[in-house]
């Protein structure tokens, strides 16, 4: 979870129900004058197992359902292949374009906001050997594991906190540290959660890192965690560094050395205040 003065990120996994907490954090927030919710993110990859989910995660539906109901300009949207890999997806859609006198406002503003960009790696069907790492058979502590994987270097200069379950499973949160120019802008963070368990792999890569060409940060964080397959997505507002990202995605039709990893489906979608590129590769041959 990561707390700042305009932004509020929670991150989970398994069987958790992130969604029944934002009643209770919504009045929380009224209670020390935060009134309005300027903007509003809920997305998460299909579930692999979603007959073990509890409500309200038993489908989208149940949870466009919940988002509704607190809510009233709220869109859901899905991306990818709705019988393969896909990503969902609930937003607002303050403006979007019913109003062109609101929506010129919209984008009058958005010319002035600050940058601002997130980039998050799904991964699935990892190696084990990688895997493995993750596990107190073979790393004592959570520091070693972020060393031996090689976390640490992902996006250099974080303060990194840690957390290597007992017996498997790891999470990290970092945040880059205190400035001098020419490193990340003040507020940079990254997530990283591991599930290594081989019949359900999983890894989720996120950071907020500012970047003009985000190539070289998904090479190192797939070849760190070798999956399978995995999913980028990359939402990015007009001023961000970040704002050709689909350009830069859309010419990556193979990644890794040699090209392991291929591109087999890309979207690019156009909200009011952020742009959004969905990719999904796998490794090649499959
Ligand atoms: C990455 S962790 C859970 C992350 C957690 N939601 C978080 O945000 O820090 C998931 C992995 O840890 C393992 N695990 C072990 N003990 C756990 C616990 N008490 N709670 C959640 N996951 C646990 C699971 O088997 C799985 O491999």
């Amino acid at each position: 979870m990561f707390v700042s003065k305009r932004r509020w990120i929670l991150k989970t996994c398994g069987t958790t129900t992130p969604l029944q907490c934002l009643e209770p954090m919504l009045a929380m927030a009224e209670k020390i004058g935060f009134h309005d919710v300027g903007d509003l993110f809920y997305s998460r990859k299909n579930f692999k197992r979603p007959d073990l989910q509890i409500s309200p995660h038993r489908g989208f539906e149940e949870e466009v359902a919940l988002l509704d109901s607190l809510f009233e300009d709220g869109q859901a949207y899905c991306l990818g292949s709705i019988n393969r890999e896909c990503w969902y997806l609930y937003t607002l859609a303050r403006g979007s374009g019913r109003d062109h006198r609101i929506q010129r406002c919209i984008d009058e503003m958005n010319n002035f906001t600050e940058p601002d960009q997130t980039i998050e790696i799904l991964m699935t069907e990892l190696d084990p050997q990688k895997m493995s790492i993750f596990t107190k058979i073979e790393c004592d502590n959570a520091a070693e594991a972020t060393e031996k994987a090689g976390i640490h270097k992902l996006i250099p200069g974080m303060v990194i906190d840690d957390y290597l379950f007992d017996p498997c499973g790891y999470s990290m949160n970092g945040i880059a540290k205190n400035t001098t120019a020419g490193e990340h802008s003040q507020g940079c963070y990254m997530t990283i959660h591991i599930t290594p368990e081989p019949d359900f792999s999983y890894v989720s890569f996120e950071s907020n890192v500012s970047s003009s060409n985000y190539t070289e940060l998904i090479e190192r964080v797939i070849k760190t965690f070798q999956p399978g397959k995995f999913v980028i997505t990359i939402f990015a507002n007009k001023t961000s560094s970040a704002s050709n990202a689909f350009r830069e995605i859309d010419h990556a039709t193979r990644l890794g050395q040699c090209g392991q990893w291929k591109r087999r489906d890309i979207q690019y979608t156009r909200f009011p205040s952020y742009d959004l590129t969905y990719a999904h590769y796998s490794k090649f041959p499959s």
